[in-house]
């Protein structure tokens, strides 16, 4: 058997009594009585509409107490992620009963300052080391920078992340941190919001038995020492890691099969007719008396059905109509009003926006794939171009390939933007999880991406466009080539917008880039290359107003083409001859176009396609299902 207090925690016996920014840490009791969850499904039969209705949880009641770890355990498809998800109100209808937190019922406003949410996956920036991701959490909840300077210091001593500490988290391009220790790091990330209850969704999934147990030990200390609540689901904890927790909640078919004490669920089964057999482990053996699929479907409805009227059943009652009788005395109306104000943030918006661009900066400036990997095409692509089309004489023989050119520029450097939409999608995740656990809002975190966006585009512009521009042999004068990067800048800030609201909308990469080469294909048939505006039938014509394509590309032919003459030549078929800017801007139809509202228009779009994003986010982003 492993030695637990041999492993990394250890060190960690004395290790709590001299953390003093953890002093004001309190925990707080969870009770939850007859909760229920029931879902509906709509089903058509013979096209008629039905509702089907389903309690997929039915009665569940217990308690935990500051400084107890609950296990919720159970089959596959029992309800432990529905009971997670009513206990921490992620569930917007459907859910009935009563669940408080020392008294005061739960709602999301009081859960965001009292509880934090460990997911079952990691989603952190791969870039930033531990101690910085550390830190940027910690800048989220917590004002006073000697405060949090030391209590991410001592976060990373908890968490055993000491020799890590300057170590990446990892990820695609870089070796970073193990499963267990990113575990250990999202459980330190929400804990240094100082909440008076954990909950965690399946932390050992996916770890080996070892890291499994470190984990736990982890949790087990943090519970007893800063006094925290932690609930958390679990499957098939070893004989050690099962002992660990305090209180246990077993789970079949949606209904309660035990709650009590962890200690003594074996005794339980055991008066029930069902003892342990040697060499079993206890954990395995309680879920193989509950699992209907595979065991005998009777015999789990009689221990389901046995549950209320047993004395494990009373003793939970009276547990918690004594606790009710105690906090009601201990509460004064004041303590309680202070729990249960409104939804307001730990810091204040400025203050979450310059964290929030100082991170994604660090990671774009890090992250190859976010920055440095998108210049590189850019400019490989202008530099391209560039030489394909080098110094074009400026001749009326060679208007068709200046036009060619600009279409090139204006359609292909846009279209490259898909390349954003993986650390969009994968952002997702970690926004969702933040935004629920109370860091910030969509707000501030859509502006933190518009100004980094803008940043994003100038670099891009000014590198790619600039390379471009003078190889190409564009109209030399300078305020022209101002103008181009100026309508590649826009035109760019338009693409990188859109693409956040791709992303926000559909998180399935391969479906969200054949939707944004779809857009953007669909954008270049009508954006007047191709076909004319006025050959375009009437039922398309409402799709050139509406494409970025249209505006950005009539302006690099207005800055190319006004007030410029072309010299008569020879080709192929003989004399070509001379013709004006304007003829050239007649032909495409964009004589009545001005660049300047061709800009405010592709400002707008980035306004447009933000604040999509932003309400988009917002209503559906949202962590309640
Ligand atoms: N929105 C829903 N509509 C219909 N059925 C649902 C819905 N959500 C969950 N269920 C069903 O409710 C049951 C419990 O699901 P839940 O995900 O809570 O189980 P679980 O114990 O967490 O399972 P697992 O251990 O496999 O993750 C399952 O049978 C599931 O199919």
């Amino acid at each position: 058997m492993l030695d637990i207090e041999s492993l990394e925690v250890s060190h960690m016996d004395n290790v709590f009594h001299i953390l003093p920014s953890f002093d004001a840490m309190e925990g707080a009791s969870l009770v939850w009585e007859e909760v229920g969850v029931e879902v509906a499904s709509r089903r058509s039969w013979f096209g008629k509409n039905k509702l089907d209705k389903k309690k997929i949880l039915l009665r569940v009641s217990g308690i935990v107490s500051p400084g107890d770890i609950l296990f919720v355990m159970g089959p596959s498809g029992a309800g432990k992620s529905t009971f997670l998800d009513a206990l921490t109100d992620r569930i917007a209808q459907g859910t009935e009963g009563r669940i408080t937190l020392d008294g005061q019922r739960v709602n999301q406003n009081l859960l965001v300052r009292e509880a934090k949410y460990v997911e079952q996956e990691d989603h952190m920036y791969s870039s930033l080391t531990v101690r910085e991701t550390l830190m940027f959490a910690a800048k989220f909840y917590c004002k006073d920078p000697s405060v949090r300077k030391t209590r991410v210091e001592e976060t990373l001593q908890v968490l055993g992340l000491i020799k890590q500490a300057d170590v990446k988290v990892g990820g695609l391009f870089v070796r970073g941190l193990s499963g267990g220790q990113k575990r250990r790091l999202a459980v330190g990330t929400q804990l240094l919001a100082m909440p008076s209850i954990l909950f965690l969704d399946e932390p050992t999934s996916g770890l080996d038995s070892a890291a499994c147990l470190k984990l736990i030990s982890y949790l087990r200390k943090l519970a007893k020492d800063l006094n925290l609540t932690i609930v958390c689901t679990i499957h098939q904890p070893s004989t050690e890691i099962f002992m660990m927790s305090d209180r246990l909640l077993l789970l079949a078919q949606g209904r309660t099969a035990y709650f009590g004490p962890t200690s003594k669920v074996e005794n339980y089964f055991e008066e029930l007719g069902y003892p342990c057999p040697s060499l079993t482990s206890i954990a395995e053996h309680v879920i193989d008396k509950i699992n209907g699929d595979f065991g005998e479907k009777q015999a789990v409805e009689d221990i389901l059905d046995n549950w209320p009227l047993t004395k494990e059943y009373q003793l939970m009652q009276t547990e918690i109509a004594a606790l009710h009788i105690y906090v009601s005395s201990k509460d004064s109306e004041q303590e309680k009003s202070a729990r249960c104000c409104g939804r307001s943030y730990e810091t204040s918006f400025p203050w979450q926006l310059v964290t929030l661009i100082h991170r994604i900066a660090l990671n774009a400036l890090r992250n190859p794939l976010v920055l440095w990997m998108r210049v590189v095409v850019y400019c490989i692509f202008g530099l391209y171009t560039g030489t394909a089309w080098l110094r074009l004489e400026r001749t009326a023989c060679n208007v068709e390939d200046f036009s060619g050119a600009l279409f090139f520029i204006s359609s292909f450097m846009v279209l490259m933007s898909i390349s954003v939409l993986p650390s969009y999608i994968d952002e997702r995740h970690l926004v969702m999880q933040e935004r629920a656990n109370g860091a910030y809002g969509v707000i501030v975190f859509n502006l933190a991406h518009t100004l980094l966006g803008f940043v994003m585009a100038f670099i891009l512009a000014f590198f790619a466009g600039t390379i471009n521009y003078w190889l190409t042999g564009y109209n030399p004068l300078f305020q022209r080539y101002f103008f181009f990067i100026l309508n590649l800048f826009l035109a760019l800030s338009v693409a990188e917008a859109l693409m956040t609201f791709v992303a926000s909308m559909i998180p399935v990469l391969i479906l969200a880039f054949a939707v944004a080469a779809c857009i953007y294909a669909t954008f270049m048939v009508v954006m007047g290359f191709f076909i004319r505006l006025e050959n375009i039938g009437w039922w398309w014509r409402w799709m050139h107003y509406i494409s970025m394509h249209s505006f950005s590309f009539s302006s690099f032919m207005l800055n190319e083409f006004t007030d410029t003459f072309w010299p008569p030549c020879e080709n192929t078929f003989g004399t070509v001859n001379a013709i004006s800017g304007e003829e050239v801007l007649k032909y495409y139809d964009y004589n009545g176009y001005n660049i300047w509202v061709n800009s405010a228009v592709l400002f707008g779009m980035v306004i447009f396609y933000r604040t999509a994003t932003t309400l988009w986010q917002w209503k559906f982003h949202d962590a309640r299902k």
